[in-house]
């Protein structure tokens, strides 16, 4: 481990979508560095099970968990309620996302919708629901986007996703300046390849290569874990308004989403078999 293990003693952070893939691997960072840690989802199951693999290893620390479907204000809304009612969250991860390939000239209003609703509208409640709290209390926080190299560079073939999340890099800078004076800071990650089961399920069918990344190998979680348990601490605490990129180089070697090339030439059978293949939740 790369920090003291105090680093985040006596804080509480809410990771939405922390049941799976990354959010699971910062929560499990923040909660070794001394963190308390709330995940929500939309599947109880996942989360019970993420939560209990948390407590075997971390058995003084505590965890919650709240099944919500952040596209619903009100949900997001008696989620913050609950946690508050324990005692008020410090930081908030934003990021839980939606997300899978298509071509956008076929995508229906419901599939817009779909990754809109969860990737900005949802990160929305969440931040506003948290920032609302802290500055009617007058406590200070940090809110933590996970946004996608698509925010700063486009994405093909993954239009809305590119949207949601450069709107969340706004809002990012946006809230640095309008809740600076409060003492909250917000901060912004834009990760390039972290395998993980969803993602390349949605994302890359044909594999994880490296392909295109000057470093020649995919991020690891444990990376993304510390940068993401830095930016949240105190040793960042001049840092606002700012996305880090932790890409491995892929940004400056012109890298567009690897296989956006072969995408461009795929048949209307192949834009099928993707959709097949593609996990429903
Ligand atoms: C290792 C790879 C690295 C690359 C990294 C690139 C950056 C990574 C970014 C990420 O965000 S990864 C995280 C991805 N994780 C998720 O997407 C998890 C959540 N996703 C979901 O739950 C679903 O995929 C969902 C479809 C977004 C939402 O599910 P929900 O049950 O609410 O919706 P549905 O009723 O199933 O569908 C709504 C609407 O969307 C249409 N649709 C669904 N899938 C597709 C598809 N693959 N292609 C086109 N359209 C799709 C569906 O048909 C519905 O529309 P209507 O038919 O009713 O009009
Ligand atoms: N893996 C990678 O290489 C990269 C990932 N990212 C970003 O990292 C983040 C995590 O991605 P990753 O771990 O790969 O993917 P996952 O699909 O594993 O994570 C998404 C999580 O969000 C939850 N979620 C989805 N929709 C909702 C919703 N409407 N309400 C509440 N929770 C929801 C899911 O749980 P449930 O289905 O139970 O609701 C799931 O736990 C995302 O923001 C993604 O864009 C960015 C660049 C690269």
């Amino acid at each position: 481990m790369a920090f003291a293990p105090g680093l985040l003693a006596g804080r509480r952070v809410l990771v939405t979508g922390g049941g799976t893939g990354l959010g699971r691997s910062m929560g499990r960072r923040f909660l070794a560095l001394g963190a308390s840690l709330a995940i929500c989802g939309r599947r109880g199951d996942v989360l019970d099970e993420a939560a209990a693999s948390f407590r075997a290893e971390f058995p003084d620390r505590p965890v919650t968990t709240h099944v919500c479907d952040i596209r619903d204000a009100a949900a997001v809304e008696a989620m913050l309620d609950a946690i508050w009612r324990d005692a008020p969250a410090d930081v908030l991860v934003n990021n839980a996302a939606a997300n899978f390939l298509a071509q956008t000239h076929r995508l229906s209003p419901r599939a817009v919708d779909a990754v809109l609703g969860t990737t900005l509208h949802g990160a929305a409640y969440c931040t506003i629901g948290c920032g609302r709290r802290w500055i009617e209390a007058g406590r200070p926080g940090v809110v933590l986007s996970i946004l996608t190299l698509s925010a700063l560079q486009g994405g093909a073939f993954t239009v809305p996703s590119a949207m949601a999340k450069a709107g969340l890099l706004a809002m990012t800078q946006s809230l640095a300046v309008e809740w600076g004076p409060h003492g909250i800071r917000l901060v912004a990650i834009a990760p390039g390849t972290f395998p993980t089961e969803s993602a390349v399920a949605r994302l890359r069918p044909g594999g994880t290569d490296a392909e295109g990344v000057p470093l020649g190998r995919n991020g690891r979680h444990e990376e993304l874990a510390d940068l993401a348990a830095f930016l949240v601490s105190d040793h960042a605490g001049y840092i606002t308004g700012e996305c880090v990129v932790a890409d491995g180089g892929r940004r400056f070697l012109g890298g567009a989403r690897a296989g956006a090339q072969a995408m461009l030439r795929w048949s209307d059978e192949e834009w099928a078999a993707q959709r097949a293949r593609t996990p429903a939740r």
